[in-house]
């Protein structure tokens, strides 16, 4: 059932010279004495791309500059590395691939080292913020987009690669945009230095080629010809008011007349949306009298631990065994069901790259969650938005990856042809502070004429040199300029605000401390309040709640955690959800060794929690609130806007005079979340030019 295997490659190119080398091509069958099975050999040639190969290679052998476009599937991020490496078009250097997402450079580096026998981390490796599985021998190196941007921090010139290969360019995340100002920039001082080139492939299934071509100096544009398996699309009849109840009926319906062994991608938007429609299919597959297959229910969201992700991708049990447990000890097996059905929940993760055995069926919602930054209030927001058309290009390409497959749009036919063509991009959207950081640690001072693809707006770039430079990060002299505490902070892969605050608590000696805090506020929420449970769980927090705020409880939490060892069934207890928390201590572990590397005292401040709420006020004075005067809601002190406490704080019904927040959150109201009680002493202490007008407390 091919659909097309027919595939060619065409070009056009402004000057289509004559290609410059052959080379002889040869597909490797062992490697490192590992043996390769055929059948991995067979599934690389059957793929779209294998007739094109030689095309390929000698197209980017004779460029600096391509961008390719093929079909979701069609072989480019896992093939096209491993061309161009089995013809040396690297010379021996490495071949970065940079991805927008951790899940897809780990699961494709498996992939790939398999496809060439090698050990993963040896001739094929990835990196991402938390892990790096490469060697001195790796020559084909996936890496998060974030991953390769931090290391031109410290190489501009990217010295160890010969060929950048920037795949899945479309998504336009913030990293991506600013990677490509960054290598054209290296590609260009590396031919006017005489250092070997620097060669760049854009890749994508989905973008606007002229767009990209335009800016990386009208470079050729590849087209891929030809998918490997047809996708049957669906759309709804008629709009959908509620798409998570959407998304369930149509997995049922999907479910009673599909023969099992076929698995189901669901896309929705958010990790407390998925959790609930996890539950309900669970509670659905449970109570029903109906003779259907077994559902195994998989969530996929960021924020679960890389091991949680990774389970995901390993193929499903076909046979189920059903255990009667009693007091939560085993007693008897009850059945055992041969043939069941995965079904994976996932946010916009699983969107793009990944291929996930098994999926025929992809559900698409029609809806992400993005993020809004209005420079004007200075407020960062998470929205659910509709998916671009790229991106719903994108969740269908998801079901044909083995064979045939479908995917049912939750929207009708009508609805789609109103969805923008492509994402708007990131940097036109978010708050930029930890970008212009960056781009300072790299050396670039004037971001406004900085090469973007598509620039943002000038007012976002002054919110984020302001913010910058309230947190003395940088002085604007001739130019703007990076302080030795602003160096420091770009050495932390975290927000400014966090950053800051790790730089205070070492001046007052509670490193310990703000680690945890900061780390268990880098990840999704450590507490679970189910709704089912809601007074149990409230009553086994009572044990942590603090009177000083969320950041004092989560403390409390992790000694309590770390007491005992992040034993499971004390996390099950006390309603800790244990993955989170397992992703807050490898967070915590990261930025512990950056401290040590820079010489940092990492001491404790024992139970002193006045001196940790302080270092808090003096790096979060931006997100500061004041009761107003009738005691009911805040008054946020930068913006003049009214602020309410989430009901999820420990505050909700304290209502202290002033507060510090982590973030906002747009829903009915404006919610701050996370906060801590603070003095409004501090606060100007913290920045005394900043409250000149007015005095907090005055
Ligand atoms: N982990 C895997 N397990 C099984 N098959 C895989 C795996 N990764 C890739 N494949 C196979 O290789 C094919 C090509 O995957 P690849 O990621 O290279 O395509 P692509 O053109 O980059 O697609 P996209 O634009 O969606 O990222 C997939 O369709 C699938 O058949």
């Amino acid at each position: 059932d091919k659909a097309n295997t027919f595939l060619s490659i065409k070009m056009r190119m402004p000057d289509d010279g004559p290609p410059s080398k052959k080379f002889k091509y040869t597909l490797q069958h062992k490697n490192n004495g590992n043996h390769v099975s055929d059948k991995l050999q067979q599934e690389r040639r059957n793929l779209p791309i294998y007739p094109a190969r030689g095309k390929i290679i000698n197209q980017i052998q004779r460029l600096d500059t391509a961008i390719l476009i093929g079909e979701t599937g069609s072989g480019k991020t896992t093939q096209i590395p491993q061309y161009l490496l089995e013809a040396n078009v690297n010379k021996n250097a490495i071949i970065a691939v940079t991805q927008p997402r951790r899940v897809a450079a780990i699961t494709i580096s498996q992939r790939v080292a398999e496809e060439q026998g090698t050990e993963l981390g040896q001739k094929v490796g990835y990196c991402v913020r938390f892990e790096d599985v490469t060697s001195e021998n790796t020559k084909i190196k996936y890496m998060t987009d974030g991953m390769l941007l931090r290391e031109a921090i410290l190489d501009p010139l990217m010295k160890r690669y010969s060929i950048v290969i920037l795949d899945e360019a479309h998504e336009r995340t913030i990293h991506t945009d600013v990677l490509f100002g960054v290598v054209k920039q290296a590609q260009s001082r590396r031919k006017a230095k005489g250092i070997r080139p620097l060669k760049i492939l854009v890749m994508s299934a989905t973008m606007d080629v002229d767009h990209f071509s335009a800016y990386f100096n009208a470079a050729p544009v590849l087209y891929l010809e030809g998918r490997q398996y047809p996708v049957q699309v669906f759309y709804a009849p008629e709009p959908q008011s509620d798409y998570t109840f959407s998304s369930i009926v149509t997995l049922f319906q999907i479910h009673r007349v599909e023969p099992p062994n076929k698995d189901v991608l669901m896309f929705l938007t958010g990790q407390e949306e998925i959790e609930s429609a996890v539950k309900t299919i669970r509670d659905i597959t449970r109570s029903t009298e109906e003779n259907m297959a077994p559902l195994v229910v998989c969530p996929l969201y960021a924020a679960l631990p890389s091991h949680a992700q990774l389970k995901v991708f390993k193929p499903t049990p076909r046979v189920c065994l059903y255990i009667y447990l009693k007091d939560k000890k085993l007693t008897d097996i009850e059945a055992i069901t041969e043939g069941c059905r995965k079904v994976i929940v996932a946010t916009n993760i699983a969107e793009t790259s990944v291929t996930i055995q098994g999926i025929k069926f992809v559900i698409d919602s029609g809806v992400v969650k993005a993020k809004v930054f209005n420079p004007n209030s200075g407020l960062d927001l998470l929205k659910v938005v509709r998916v671009s058309k790229a991106q719903a290009l994108q969740r269908t390409g998801r079901a044909g990856r083995e064979s045939a497959g479908s995917c049912y749009r939750l929207y009708t036919e009508q609805e789609f042809e109103q969805f923008s063509d492509s994402t708007v991009p990131e940097i036109q959207r978010c708050n930029l502070s930890s970008v212009v950081l960056q781009l300072l640690a790299l050396g670039i001072s004037d971001i406004v004429n900085f090469d973007f693809m598509d620039k943002p707006s000038t007012e976002s770039i002054i919110a984020a040199v302001h913010q910058l430079h309230n947190l003395g990060a940088v002085v604007k002299e001739t130019s703007i300029k990076l302080t030795p505490v602003g160096r420091k902070m770009a050495a932390f892969p975290l927000e400014p605000r966090l950053g800051k605050t790790l730089l205070i608590a070492k001046e007052h000696n509670c490193l310990e401390e703000i680690l945890t805090i900061v780390s268990l506020l880098s990840v999704d929420s450590v507490i679970v309040t189910p709704q089912s449970k809601r007074e149990e769980a409230l009553a086994a927090r009572q044990k942590f709640v603090s009177s000083e705020g969320d950041h004092v409880m989560l403390l409390n939490i992790y000694k309590a955690y770390k007491a005992v060892k992040g034993n499971r069934e004390w996390c099950m207890e006390n309603f800790i959800n244990q993955r989170n928390m397992r992703t807050a201590t490898e967070v915590r572990k990261q930025l512990h060794d950056i401290c040590v590397r820079m010489d940092f005292p990492v001491k404790s401040c024992g139970n002193d929690s006045t001196t940790i709420r302080k270092c808090l006020a003096y790096g979060f004075f931006m997100n500061a609130a004041e009761l107003q005067k009738d005691g009911s809601e805040y008054t946020s002190l930068s913006s003049r806007k009214t602020v309410s406490i989430h009901p999820s704080s420990v505050l909700f019904r304290c209502k202290p005079a002033y507060v510090i927040y982590n973030e906002l959150v747009k829903t009915t109201k404006c919610y701050m979340r996370d906060l801590c009680v603070v003095d409004p002493d501090w606060l100007s202490e913290a920045a005394p030019a900043y409250f000149k007008k007015k005095k907090p407390g005055t």
